[in-house]
């Protein structure tokens, strides 16, 4: 199977509500989409969202990095070679692990049209359904307890809780959406690097100490700071879980290491695809961490490359893979189905998907 041509193409998604962290505001998703074609007439798809303020990848990068690096050491390539490829795609441009990410996915989804498996067999697998939490956006308390009753009502029942723009609201927006939750809602937060560390340590022991029973906070303090993300880690009653702390698997030793973090956070987008995430895997295990499976705001492709990669190993034991429900609508074609927490992984061979609605191609 050898590959023949690589086309780009994008799509806008409107979403349902405003997406809102400490970090940016979008209100759609509009993501890059790859087409690896061969000469089998097998294709495979990848995608990857811009998201500057948490990456550093723009559409510009990203569109860049695959036009000028990764696409043209693809081309007549064969996808037998999987092991070159990988390395081929991780090697060929420094950085730029979205666009890595998006070429990643649809090798892998050929390497398993290929073998006529689905990739999550192929890696392992372990489970065939997850069930995700749903994202409510950091607002006024009010607001975000109304859309927290929203998102129970359509049957989610645990919410992940945006923090940190304006830390002083924290408290009243977890006391604002814990009274609707009620006692058995799981809820986790997410301060996107908003905190200082003494100041993440006082709010998380006064969310405890008012009762609010957080199953674990993501990201309290800046990406950069190892020492802080610790110094929460071991004062805080709540575990904490590294998301930006942590791209590459060589990030993911060093806070595995020192202990830095109670659990991982693993997106495909920060670690460059399913290749190295599975490096991040094997290195949780053997220190005994347990791991996130994370999605930027996503469309379905690259959510679903993470369900392929989810499913197969049993280290996923808390999954955040909502961007296709938090979109209005669902432009891509095949692929795992998707019923508000509930998703199953495609049994098709590759990961399942087979077009886009709407794709706008770039060249
Ligand atoms: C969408 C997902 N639940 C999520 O919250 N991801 C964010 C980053 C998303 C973005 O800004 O695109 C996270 O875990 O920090
Ligand atoms: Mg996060």
């Amino acid at each position: 199977m050898k590959i023949t041509e690589i086309r780009l193409g994008s799509i806008s998604v409107p979403l349902r509500v405003p997406f809102k962290t400490a970090l940016r505001t979008v209100t759609s998703v509009e993501d890059i989409i790859l087409e690896i074609h061969t000469d089998t007439g097998a294709v495979g798809y990848g995608e990857a969202p811009p998201t500057g303020a948490v990456t550093g990848h723009t559409t510009g990068a990203i569109v860049g990095a695959l036009k000028d690096h990764i696409i043209p050491n693809l081309l007549g390539k064969d996808i037998d070679a999987f092991e070159d490829l990988m390395q081929l795609v991780q090697s060929c441009v420094h950085g730029n692990s979205s666009a890595k990410a998006a070429a990643d996915m649809a090798l892998w989804d050929l390497y398993g049209q290929l073998y006529k498996l689905p990739v999550y067999k192929l890696l392992g697998g372990a489970r065939k359904q997850l069930v995700t939490d749903i994202t409510i956006s950091v607002n006024e308390p009010e607001e975000m307890a109304r859309d927290a009753g929203t998102a129970i009502a359509r049957g989610y029942d645990c919410l992940k809780v945006k923090v940190g723009a304006d830390p002083t609201l924290d408290v009243a927006r977890l006391r604002a959406v814990r009274e609707v939750a009620g006692a058995d809602i799981r809820l986790r937060i997410d301060a996107n690097q908003a905190w200082e560390p003494k100041q993440a340590v006082r709010i998380l022991n006064e969310m405890q100490e008012q009762g609010l029973k957080l199953e674990f906070v993501e990201q309290p303090v800046k990406a950069h700071d190892i020492e802080g993300l610790k110094y929460v880690t071991e004062h805080s009653f709540v575990p904490v879980l590294a998301d930006e702390s942590v791209f590459s698997p060589r990030d993911a030793m060093r806070v595995l290491e020192q202990r830095a973090a109670d659990l991982i956070n693993i997106k495909l987008m920060k670690c460059g695809g399913i290749y190295n995430a599975l490096k991040i895997v094997a290195a949780a295990e053997i220190y005994g961490v347990e791991c996130m499976i994370g999605c930027m705001l996503e469309a379905k492709i690259s959510v679903n490359a993470a369900v392929e990669l989810a499913c197969a190993k049993k280290v996923f034991t808390r999954i955040d893979l909502d961007g296709p429900v938090l979109c209005s609508e669902d432009p891509i074609l095949g692929g795992a189905r998707f019923e508000e927490k509930f998703i199953t992984v495609s049994d098709e061979a590759g990961m399942g998907i087979r077009g886009v609605e709407g794709l706008r191609y770039l060249d």
